[in-house]
């Protein structure tokens, strides 16, 4: 787990536990063994700490933080007491980091005297997305070697600090060019025999407490203070203190299961036995989009910051070139948030053709279209496409509500195309998950609940800015209504008429059911009053200004509400916190087994990660597969046999039969174990 060697009067430690080298107990071990052979060995002047195989050393295992507290805590040799024999050493110990440094891998560091990285290097203190605080004293030395406010920005942001930036900030000695190893060794050298008091961080004293005060709210950042305000023993035992309490707490449940559970969803498989591991993906080099609006030159864009060249098509010149005014003044913005630097921009801008003519397609890779949400309209631009693209080419949809096969996994998309999708979001960025066909796929068809039921209540008598408060309190980052007004009301009810068309339906002010479904026209009205959001100063809210961001509680929308229940006979009352939280969420939730048992996704894990970069869902709650599983899945199906039996005309509350046989088993199903249940009797 930690390999010894020598090379001449350097002794190297490296640390061998694939696939990260986590500081799992035989490597903690190994350290502790290494150091003896060093320090009884009198050739050996200097050590290096170096990582096999991909990273340096990525922290914890954190698998391990799921064991009862006294194991956790009796594990020995425990990471404090291997810093403290590498700290006092009287040879000089060298950390050479390449890959990640993180966490437990950045406080090993720390205790070390001397810290060298390659350029591409990252480090940082990633706790806080696992909803806990460096523990082996980073809080207590990380601001003895930075300025407090660089350390309470690392610390409490989680980010990965790139080496050069880390370099900066002098929690790297040098970035090394060349081999790692062999500069590492000619550094050792250079400082043999060099004093190594000042290299001892627990003796050096606090950097200014400047600015810190108003902002220590949390246990990291009061623990950072600590470290300015105690001596380093009683800052490392107040550290101590808050892990326990924070490991043992729910958020760091939740977001040690968000860890994996991203991971998780990365491992796509399908019926053939075809998986992420055993299909290769297809080099994607050229790409075209087909739609200039919104969706378009944002996917553009993603697509130009990763490197690719685009094609962008639209049906005329006047919506071509608003396009791709839309994209320099998104790739603008970014220089002027210091996201790209400007040769960057001019580098993108220049990899983006514009075109009004399909054919200009013939030679991409891939193709995207963000056409709006119109069947024939798709059918006819994939007709054509057929026609025009290459054989190999890739042909993608955006659509978000229409149920064609064809768009995403569909019954005639191969493994190779599916591997190729996934590699390629990733390459943009993006997190990919595998969802099979169905009408509205697992996001719209989910949040739509939340969405269908938030009005409902409005209907029945609370206020959109209550609705939205409740929810947002709740740690959604936007209520439903704030949300709607962002998208523009006139989005959603144009999908609506398009699919009552469909069914040759026509919806008006005073349709209240819909093909035997509750409906409510609520958003008609308010497109038919011309507030279609943020984008006209009006919606659910009022804004400051048309296109404003500052949504206000509008009486006027009670006036609306109070005339479309009167009108249609809807009876109002007071409608309890409770309630709104449960309808919204726990109707989408419902929808979420129904998700799993028709075999939509692969897992729940894979709708939660949906919900975190779809909606925000917040990662601290794990996902509202995850929140159900901590609610309690027997009390989740009962409430939603409530619901089905006081409003039966919405098929959302229809109990999910995967979740009543999840609810009625003897013990719980662990969340990763409910697709076994698909298959089982109970
Ligand atoms: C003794 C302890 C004393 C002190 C404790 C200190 C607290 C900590 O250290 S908490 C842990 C802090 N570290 C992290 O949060 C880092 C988490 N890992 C990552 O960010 C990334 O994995 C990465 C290191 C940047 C590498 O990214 P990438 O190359 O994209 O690989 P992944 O697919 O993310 O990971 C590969 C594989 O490794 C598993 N894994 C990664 N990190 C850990 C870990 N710290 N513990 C356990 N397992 C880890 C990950 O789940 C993947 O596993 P698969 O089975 O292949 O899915």
């Amino acid at each position: 787990m930690v390999d010894y060697r020598k090379e001449g009067l350097v002794a190297i430690f490296e640390v061998n536990n694939p696939p990260v080298n986590s500081l799992s107990k035989n490597v903690r071990q190994g350290f502790v063994d290494g150091l003896s052979k060093a320090t009884n060995d009198p050739e050996v002047k200097a050590v290096i700490i170096i990582g096999k195989g991909r990273t340096f050393i990525a922290g914890a295992n954190i698998k391990d933080f799921g064991k009862p507290m006294e194991e956790l805590m009796s594990s020995s040799p425990s990471l404090i007491d291997i810093g403290n024999m590498l700290e006092e050493s009287e040879k000089p110990i060298i950390c050479a980091i390449h890959g990640a440094g993180l966490g437990g891998g950045l406080e090993l560091c720390l205790f070390s005297h001397y810290r060298l990285a390659v350029k591409s290097a990252r480090v940082g203190f990633p706790e806080v997305n696992l909803g806990i605080l460096p523990a082996a004293a980073g809080t207590q030395r990380l601001p003895r070697l930075v300025d407090i406010t660089v350390a309470m920005d690392i610390i409490s942001s989680g980010r990965h600090v790139a080496a050069p930036e880390a370099l900066k900030y002098g929690i790297l000695d040098q970035i090394v060019e060349g081999d790692l190893l062999k500069e590492s060794i000619k550094f050792a050298h250079s400082v043999i025999g060099k004093p190594l008091e000042p290299r001892r961080l627990r003796n050096l004293a606090c950097k200014s407490i400047l600015y810190c005060i108003s902002v220590i709210h949390q246990f990291c950042l009061k623990s950072v203070r600590n470290a300015a305000d105690l001596s380093y023993e009683a800052g490392l035992m107040m550290e101590n203190t808050y892990f326990k309490y924070l490991i043992t707490g729910f958020q760091s449940f939740a977001l040690r299961y968000s860890f994996f559970a991203e991971r998780t969803a990365r491992k796509w498989q399908l019926p053939s036995g075809a998986n992420a591991a055993n299909t290769k993906p297809l080099n994607v080099q050229t790409t075209g989009i087909i739609g200039a609006g919104t969706m378009g030159t944002g996917i553009a864009v993603s697509l130009l910051r990763a490197g690719y060249p685009v094609i962008l098509v639209e049906q005329n010149q006047e919506f071509l070139d608003k396009g791709v005014d839309m994209i320099r003044n998104i790739l603008k913005d970014g220089v002027s948030r210091r996201l790209m630097t400007e040769d960057r921009m001019k580098q993108c801008l220049k990899a983006l053709k514009a075109s009004v003519d399909l054919k200009h397609l013939a030679n991409v890779d891939l193709v995207i279209e963000a056409v709006y949400e119109n069947i024939s309209l798709k059918q006819e631009i994939f007709k054509k496409l057929d026609y025009i693209c290459k054989p190999s080419a890739l042909l993608c949809s955006n659509t978000s509500s229409i149920d064609i096969d064809m768009n995403v996994y569909g019954k005639e998309t191969s493994a190779e195309t599916v591997a190729t999708i996934m590699d390629f979001g990733k390459k943009i960025g993006k997190v990919s998950i595998l969802v099979k066909s169905c009408h509205l796929f697992v996001a719209n068809r989910m949040h739509g609940c939340f969405q269908t039921e938030a009005k409902f209540i409005l209907e029945e008598g609370a206020l959109p800015d209550e609705v939205d408060r409740i929810l947002e309190d709740f740690g959604m980052p936007m209520g439903p209504f704030k949300v709607s007004d962002l998208a523009g009301i006139d989005i959603s009810c144009r999908i609506q008429h398009e699919v009552a068309k469909q069914h040759d339906i026509e919806l008006t002010l005073q349709t209240r059911f819909f093909r035997g479904e509750r409906y409510s026209s609520l958003s008609n009205r308010l497109y038919e009053l011309g507030r279609l959001g943020r984008k006209t100063g009006k919606g659910w809210y009022r804004y400051e200004k048309p296109g404003g961001k500052n949504a206000i509680p509008d009486n006027d929308i009670k006036d609306v509400i109070r005339i479309h229940c009167k009108e249609l006979g809807i009876e109002q009352r007071q409608i309890s916190t409770q309630e709104i939280l449960e309808r919204c969420l726990y109707s989408a939730i419902n929808e979420g087994f129904k998700i799993i048992e028709e075999g939509v996704v692969d897992k729940p894990e894979d709708i939660d990660v949906i919900w975190w970069y779809g909606f925000g869902f917040p990662r601290y709650m794990g996902g509202p597969m995850f929140y159900a599983s901590q609610t309690g899945l027997k009390k989740v199906y009962d409430r939603v046999c409530y619901y089905h039996k006081n409003f039966p005309y919405s098929s959302h509350w229809v109990p999910s039969d995967l979740l009543r046989r999840l609810s009625t088993a003897p013990n719980p199903v662990p969340i990763t174990q409910w697709k076994t249940v698909l298959h089982s009797k109970l």
